[in-house]
């Protein structure tokens, strides 16, 4: 990853050394009105990579792509891999986090399992220095890490509203 975006590895090796896992299961029960209710409501992943387990390969996940909500169809013994705001705001903003959501079913229930990569939290993060020469300043700010979780699971899950608070130019933290 770091060759492909011509960043320095000790960029990528000081934040994810020693970083932090965590992980979710999440269990969406059959719903009589599917239309009414959202299982997981959209946003987009505080780390900086997840992976996915669709774990009954009962259809859910939903991304957002050009505005529109594309269904991300479970394939058998495969991971889903999403980019999360922290890999956003370390690529300064080369790789997007992707928007997701989690619909829910009139018959079936359907089991997922997600595994987040967060950087050392005794740390700070912020963009990369070798992707932010001068020519091209960083777009996020830089902030300790404990900070930066602490304002996330304070706040509302609502799209990438999270991410682009973290933008400089953003007075919304
Ligand atoms: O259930 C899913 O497929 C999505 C789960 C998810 O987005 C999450 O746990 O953050
Ligand atoms: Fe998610």
């Amino acid at each position: 990853m770091t060759k492909a975006l011509g960043m320095k590895l000790e960029d990528m090796t000081m934040l994810f050394e020693d970083g932090m896992q965590t992980m979710r299961m999440n269990y969406y029960p059959p719903c009589p009105q599917p239309e009414l209710v959202m299982g997981l409501c959209p946003h987009s992943d505080a780390d900086g990579l997840t992976i996915l387990l669709q774990v009954n390969e009962v259809e859910g996940l939903q991304i957002k792509k050009a505005g529109a909500w594309v269904p991300v169809v479970p394939l058998p013994n495969a991971f889903t891999v999403n980019v999360g705001d922290i890999l956003e705001i370390v690529t300064n903003g080369i790789y997007k986090s992707v928007e997701h959501r989690a619909t829910v079913n009139l018959h079936n229930e359907r089991l997922s399992i997600a595994a987040f990569f967060f950087p050392k939290v005794d740390g700070d993060m912020g963009p990369a220095p070798s992707l932010t020469p001068p020519e091209n300043p960083a777009i996020f700010r830089r902030i300790s890490t404990i900070d930066y979780l602490k304002a996330f699971f304070s706040r509302e899950l609502d799209g990438k509203s999270f991410i682009d608070a973290m933008r400089t130019q953003s007075e919304d933290f």
